[in-house]
């Protein structure tokens, strides 16, 4: 027999529910600046970077049943399934050993961010928005010389139309529950920061 406390703390079905984790999406169109934002995030709070993209890349590199799929998707632009996504996600979290995450460049459309939500019960803190013009976010992309597959114009076109065709209204469904909090990602990284710095300061106490 337990104690009270002790059947108070564990779920129905008679497990201890794991603590819930702070989740915070990073969103945006490719070349906003999330990977970027993200990076100065991690320095100055106590979060793990998870990016998307990133994760799938590895995954295609690491030579999985999965990777010449992934490969062609990213090289279309297209979304990748979530099933695919979210187990990538699932394994980075239980590997991090941490508690607070950024999760950049997903959920990237409603099957993405149903699925999650489904699979993992995790609510987002927060949406953190970069909002930028295609003109700037193209110029970035042509530029950031990370040897991408996707990182030319023609794929580039591609992304930005499933941008706003699947991943916008992503970001419409959590502004619709005042969860969003949009950045003018226009302005150079130091000052994007600022803004961003002011969004999780209050929020989470820094990193000594
Ligand atoms: N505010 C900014 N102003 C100018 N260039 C930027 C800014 N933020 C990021 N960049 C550059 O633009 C490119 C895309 O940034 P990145 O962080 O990879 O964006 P995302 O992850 O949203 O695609 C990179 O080469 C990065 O160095
Ligand atoms: N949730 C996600 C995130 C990325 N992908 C795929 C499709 C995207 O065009 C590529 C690249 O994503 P990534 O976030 O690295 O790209 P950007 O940083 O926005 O330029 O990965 C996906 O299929 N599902
Ligand atoms: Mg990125």
């Amino acid at each position: 027999m337990g104690t009270v406390v002790e059947a108070a703390n564990k779920g129905e079905n008679g497990s201890i529910p794991e603590k819930n984790p702070t989740v915070v999406f990073v969103l945006g169109g490719p070349g906003s600046g999330k990977g970027t934002q993200c990076a100065n995030i991690v320095q100055q709070f106590r979060y793990t970077h998870l990016s998307a993209g990133d994760l799938l890349r590895a995954e295609i590199k690491s030579g999985s049943e999965n990777g010449t799929m992934i490969q062609n998707m990213i090289k279309e632009g297209k979304i990748v399934p979530s099933e695919v996504t979210i187990k990538l996600l699932q394994r980075a979290i239980q590997e991090s050993g941490n508690d607070k995450f950024l999760i950049d460049g997903f959920p990237r459309n409603e099957e993405n961010r149903a699925a999650f939500e489904s699979v993992t019960g995790i609510e987002p803190a927060f949406v953190l928005f970069f909002d930028c013009s295609e003109e700037e976010m193209e110029k970035r992309l042509l530029s950031r010389n990370q040897g991408r597959e996707d990182d030319n114009i023609e794929t580039i076109r591609k992304r930005f139309k499933v941008f706003l065709e699947s991943s916008l209204p992503v970001i419409n469904y959590y502004d619709a529950k005042a969860k969003v909090r949009k950045v003018d990602a226009v302005r150079p990284v130091e000052e994007v920061f600022e803004t961003v710095n002011a969004i999780f300061a209050p929020k989470i106490e820094k990193a000594e």
